[in-house]
């Protein structure tokens, strides 16, 4: 029954909120999980109550390794440890008998990579996102990950395709969702899972894929990757690029280009956090407050998005 640290304090199983499994009703699946299904369902307090609330379920196989009980049991006590607006929000556990289950806020808008790629402009219908709509989704995962690092939790996977959407209409929330690359780390056996092809490259800085070094500064560089992926309303960064050449397009100092129309003052952001030296690149508060200015200069609110463009033929 493995532990975990986190705050000064030391956690395992017993420590989480068990819930009894006649509270829960699963109702549909919801996506293909890293382990089972996500289902969506809903959660009684109490047996006799009439309210119930809108969850996630993350199941877990019958037929699981005692290593895969071991790591959703883990993904469960960093989940559990969090309180914070911009990070999803863990409820309890049913661990009682299989199929064991994690039982989680609901985000009903879906990953924030898909609603991206779902709010490009068609030929059609312009997109209905605005640039305010963009800046939103990116200052609520820099919310997220400044309370990360103030609790000295270092992510390492901070990416579109790990947000979550409260809703994909006006007043959404976006929230990190995916804690799956710090559990590993965590069991301290990532190269079991694969090695570095299992490595999300593309969001790395050098020190981290070349010597494995992992601060919060290489949160910081991720988020800048993740800033480009929502600017470019969901593109995968350095298209065509093998994770090799990415590699050593980084490694000799080269960068993702601006994504179209995107402002200048953003992608000063994303080069800040895009240094080669760790520690020259901003922390999360001071992202944060420079991304604020741009929420409020109207040469960055007001400049449009990206107008459909066809393909080319070659795609
Ligand atoms: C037309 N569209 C189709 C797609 N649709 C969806 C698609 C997926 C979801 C969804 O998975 N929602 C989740 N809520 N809470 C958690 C979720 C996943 N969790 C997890 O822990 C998952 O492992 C996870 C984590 C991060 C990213 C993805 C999945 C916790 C909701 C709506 C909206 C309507």
């Amino acid at each position: 029954n493995p532990n975990y640290e986190f705050g000064g304090g030391t956690y395992s199983l017993r420590d989480l909120k068990d819930i009894p499994r006649e509270h829960l009703r699963l109702v549909k699946a919801l996506g293909q999980g890293a382990f089972g299904e996500v289902y969506q369902g809903f959660f009684k307090h109490r047996a006799g109550d009439a309210v119930e609330m809108p969850v996630a379920v993350k199941t877990l196989p019958e037929l699981s390794t005692s290593q895969a009980e071991t790591d959703f049991l883990m993904e469960a006590l960093i989940m559990s440890k969090f309180n914070h607006p911009n990070i999803v929000h863990f409820i309890g556990v049913c661990f009682d008998k299989h199929p064991r289950f994690i039982v989680i806020e609901l985000l009903a808008g879906g990953d924030l990579k898909t609603f991206l790629r779902e709010s490009r402009p068609k030929p059609d219908r312009a997109s209905p996102l605005m640039m305010k709509d963009l800046l939103s989704c990116i200052i609520d995962v820099a919310k997220g990950c400044k309370y990360m690092e103030e609790n000295r939790f270092i992510h390492r996977d901070i990416a579109a395709r790990n947000c979550l959407l409260t809703t994909k209409g006006p007043g959404r929330v976006v929230k990190i969702a995916d804690f799956g690359m710090a559990r590993d780390i965590y069991r301290a056996d990532y190269y079991r899972k694969g090695g570095k092809a299992m490595l999300p490259i593309k969001w790395m800085p050098p020190e981290a894929f070349l010597d494995g070094i992992f601060t919060s500064k290489t949160d910081v560089w991720s988020f800048g990757v993740l800033m480009w992926e929502v600017m470019s309303l969901g593109y995968m960064p350095y298209t065509g690029c093998a994770n090799r050449e990415v590699m050593q397009l980084v490694t000799s100092g080269g960068r993702l280009e601006p994504p179209a129309n995107c402002p200048t003052q953003l992608y000063a952001i994303m080069t800040q956090c895009w240094n080669p030296s760790p520690d020259k690149r901003p922390s999360f508060p001071l992202i944060l407050e420079r991304l604020g200015y741009c929420m409020q200069d109207p040469d960055v609110i007001k400049s449009a998005l990206p107008v459909y463009t066809k393909p080319p033929s070659t795609e």
